[in-house]
This record gives structure tokens, sequence and C-alpha cells, in this order.
């Protein structure tokens, strides 16, 4: 059974149409990437997903269910987390104390795995504006991930990231999902980067999916070319 689905998701922000009639399915262990050029509907579609926008139709479905009405917190609840596009820690924390904070609510079995892999251990004792930003964004992954959600939609997680941190970044993002079996939904505007990490892509444009396939597939997709990847591809 799929994992995550939303379906037909339409979002109006008054005469606005932000997304319209937009697929998608998630499954575990699967990274699937979002692309599309500024405003294509993409941070809308996540909160879509994620129940911090409410939809003008569509329907979302966990396991079969549908969790369309359901809030926020009720969503993070039962395994579907996201992370934001700006980065959320708190800046007068400790990392050590934020990260045992959200995993004391949220139930994480080896925070001290997750926070090695993401090469947190010599910052835990610092205060969150003290620490590199490239560091935050990894504090943001590290609780976007913790209590082993099923589902994550992550909101551009290198925004704001030099190129190395950016690859590093994407590298911990496909390898912590395909470790923990994670259905992992990536809104990212480094292109190369999703081409290089993402399993399938779904390329929005003008809120309407304009393709959605396998990255060669879509690489290769005249109008995607056409409309947004131009001389990258
Ligand atoms: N709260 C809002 N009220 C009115 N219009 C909005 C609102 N939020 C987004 N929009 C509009 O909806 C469309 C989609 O915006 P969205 O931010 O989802 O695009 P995006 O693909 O994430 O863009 P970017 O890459 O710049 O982050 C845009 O036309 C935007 O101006």
């Amino acid at each position: 059974m799929t994992l995550f689905q939303g379906t037909g998701v339409t979002v109006r922000y008054g005469a606005v149409k932000a997304l319209t009639d937009v697929d998608i399915t998630l499954e575990p262990g699967v990274v699937h990437g979002v692309i599309g050029p500024n405003g294509a509907g993409k941070s809308t579609f996540i909160d879509a997903l994620s129940g911090r926008t409410r939809m003008t139709s569509g329907t979302v479905l966990l396991e079969g269910e549908d969790i369309t009405n359901r809030p926020v917190g009720w969503r993070r609840h039962h395994g579907v987390s996201r992370s934001f596009q700006r980065t959320s820690v708190f800046n007068s924390m400790t990392v050590r104390t934020q990260l045992e904070m959200v995993a004391w609510r949220n139930d994480e079995p080896d925070l001290d795995g997750l926070m090695a892999t993401l090469g947190l251990e010599p910052v835990l004792d610092q205060v969150c504006n003290e620490i590199a930003y490239g560091t935050q964004r990894s504090v943001d992954l590290a609780m976007a991930l913790i209590g082993s959600p099923r589902v994550v939609l992550l909101d551009e997680p290198c925004a704001g990231l030099v190129a190395d941190e950016s690859v590093r970044m994407l590298q911990h993002v496909r390898d912590l999902c395909k470790d923990r079996g994670v259905a992992a939904l990536l809104v990212e505007h480094d292109v190369d980067g999703v081409f290089r990490t993402c399993d399938r892509i779904t390329v929005l444009n003008l809120g309407t999916v304009l393709a959605s396939g396998e990255p060669a597939e879509i690489r290769a997709n005249p109008d995607v070319v056409r409309a947004y990847l131009g001389s990258a591809a």
C-alpha cells in the first residue's frame, strides 16, 4: 500500500491559484524531489500536505486513511514531519537541550545515532545562535527526523548553504531516509542536488504538474527543459 498520497491538491489564496490538482505518492525509503521556478507552488504544496495550509480541494491519505482535515500536530504525532525554509532553531537554547526536548515529545529511539550521523556531537553544548548557519540547518534536519517519522516533508534544507554544505546536507537526507525507511518529499532550489539525491522528481510550474518521473526522464523532458532547466539540463 502507498504510504502517503496527495490527490488533486488544490490551493487558492483568494483569486491566486497557487496549486491546481497536484498529485503525489510517497513510498518508504524513496526521496521524491519537487522542483520548479519561483512561485510555482512548492512551499504551498508542503504547507498543504503538512496541514499548515487549508486545501481548497483535494485529499491527503496516510496508509490509506484520509487525514485531509487532521491538524499539523496530529500529523506530526502520527509520523508526518516537516522542516521549514527558514531555520527554526531556538537561538538561546543549546543544541542538546533543543534536540532532547523534541526527542522527549516524539519518542526518538536513537538520538545519539542521529546526532552522530549529522556531525552534531562537537556543538551539542553550544547555544544555537553561536553555531555556524550550516550546522543550524543540520539541527533543523535532525528535528524533522526525530521520533522516526514515516514521512518527512523538507522545505529547502539547503537554503543559504554554500556548495559543499549543500552536497553534505543532501547526502545526509538521502542516507537517513534510506537507513530509516522514511518517505521523503524534498523541495529544493539546488537543481543539480535534487537530480543527484532523488529517486523521483515532480516539476511544478504555475501551480500545476509539468512532469513527474525518474531523474533521467525529467532531465530529458523537452517541456521541463523549455520551462525550467534551460541550458542547465
Ligand atoms: N499567503 C499567501 N497569500 C496569497 N498568495 C500567496 C500566499 N502564499 C503564496 N502565495 C502565492 O502562491 C503562489 C505559489 O507560491 P509558493 O510560495 O508556494 O511558491 P514556491 O514555488 O514555493 O516559490 P519559491 O521558490 O519562491 O519559494 C505564488 O504566486 C505566491 O505569490
